[in-house]
């Protein structure tokens, strides 16, 4: 599964536009507010009908128009497919898989997995265990898919326990109920548990490794870090149940893999809190690309890799480094203010497209040369 072309109406800054992917790395070359991340987000925006930049689909409409329309048109062993999403201000987003209706682009079979790499994404690193939560999840969802359900039934487990905790605090129900529930809990959260201790591991020694190429020095480090104890469902029922009288005091369930976080350190120390912002920069490429390694070696996708202004950061050696792990497998989207800054961007295997003014052009080396 590759992506091959990329179309876009009134997207953010971009009246019209179409651009066509290479098969390996595809270099996107511009001044700083050319419309370079506005493209990557075009391309995450298809491929997932969610911006990887905001929550407010209104900020996708280019200034002063009404609808913007994305289409992903892919490539892969049973023929082409195309998903397209589109957005008119006051109504629902129309997603579509092969001009049919969906109502999530994250359920198609066979759409392209993304991974994108923008500043904004440093909260994964800095912001709430909340965050760290939901990307392990996707990971576990993106390395087995089948086990996107576990997450789902903890949750709607989880919903409807704190909910009988509401009714017992407000007199409508009996605490006698609660055993059932704790069980029910229990049951999916040790499920939830496994899948996330699973992912984690496939991804922890790549991550040291490709760390430490990127250049993070001090032993950098993922763990899982579960909020329970347990070894098994009785195990987890049994925590529950000594929480009892303090969930029923606080109105909600504190205890579970809802509680989870994922830790990520340096000389033992967690990033988020001592981390430099170039150390926390390089920690999100580190992780993000080892999980792609991960989710190739475990499936026949490797999901499509979308960087933004990730070279300023690191030095030629790292970015040579950086460009042929890129380089080595699946298909890969950088954007980068100097053409100079991504070592192997001549290279035939490599697509280079420009970007000016809003609108995409092939190949920065031709029209430098020009
Ligand atoms: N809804 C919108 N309609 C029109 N233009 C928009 C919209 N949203 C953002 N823009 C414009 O897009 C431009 C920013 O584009 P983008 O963030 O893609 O730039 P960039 O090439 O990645 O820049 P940098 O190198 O500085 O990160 C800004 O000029 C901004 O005004």
């Amino acid at each position: 599964m590759r992506i091959v072309r990329l179309a876009l109406r009134n997207f953010r800054s971009y009246p019209t536009a179409e651009v066509e992917l290479g098969a390996g790395l595809t270099v996107v070359s511009g001044r700083n507010g050319a419309g370079k991340t506005n493209l990557l987000d075009a391309l995450y925006f298809g491929c997932t009908g969610r911006s990887a930049r905001t929550t407010n689909d209104r900020e996708l409409v280019r200034f002063g128009e009404q609808v913007t329309r994305v289409v992903v048109m892919t490539e892969a062993d049973d023929g082409a497919h195309e998903l397209s999403v589109a957005f008119e201000s006051g109504q629902p987003k129309r997603l579509m898989a092969d001009g049919v209706r969906v109502e999530r682009l994250l359920d198609v079979p066979g759409r392209p997995l993304v991974s994108v790499f923008l500043p904004d994404r440093l909260e994964l690193v800095k912001g709430t265990p909340s965050l760290r939560r939901a990307h392990i999840d996707q990971v576990v969802a993106a390395l087995w898919p089948a086990r996107a359900a576990t997450r789902r039934a903890y949750a709607q487990a989880l919903a409807q326990r704190n909910a009988l905790v509401a009714r017992i605090r407000a007199g409508g129900a009996s605490a006698a109920s609660l055993p059932a529930w704790d069980r029910e809990l229990a049951r999916h959260g040790v499920a939830l548990m496994a899948d996330r201790a699973a992912a984690i591991e496939s991804v922890q020694t790549r991550f040291g490794t490709i760390a430490g190429e990127l250049g993070l020095d001090g032993d950098p480090a993922v763990a899982y870090r579960p909020r329970s104890r347990a070894a098994d469902a009785g195990g987890l029922e049994e925590e529950l149940a000594e929480r009892h009288a303090s969930d029923l005091e606080r109105g909600f369930t504190q205890h579970g893999p809802h509680r989870d976080d994922l830790a990520l350190t340096r000389e033992r120390r967690e990033l988020r809190a001592y981390g430099s912002q170039g150390q926390q920069r390089l920690t999100l490429l580190a992780l993000l690309l080892a999980e792609r390694e991960a989710i190739a070696a475990t499936r026949d996708a490797v999901p499509v890799m979308l960087l933004d202004d990730v070279m300023s950061e690191l030095d030629r050696e790292r970015r040579g480094r950086l460009v042929e792990l890129l380089r080595g497998v699946g298909q890969s989207v950088i954007t980068t203010t100097d053409l100079e800054h991504v070592p192997g961007a001549e290279g035939a295997d490599v697509t280079r497209l420009s970007v000016r003014d809003g609108v995409v052009g092939a190949d920065a080396q031709t029209e430098r040369a020009a």
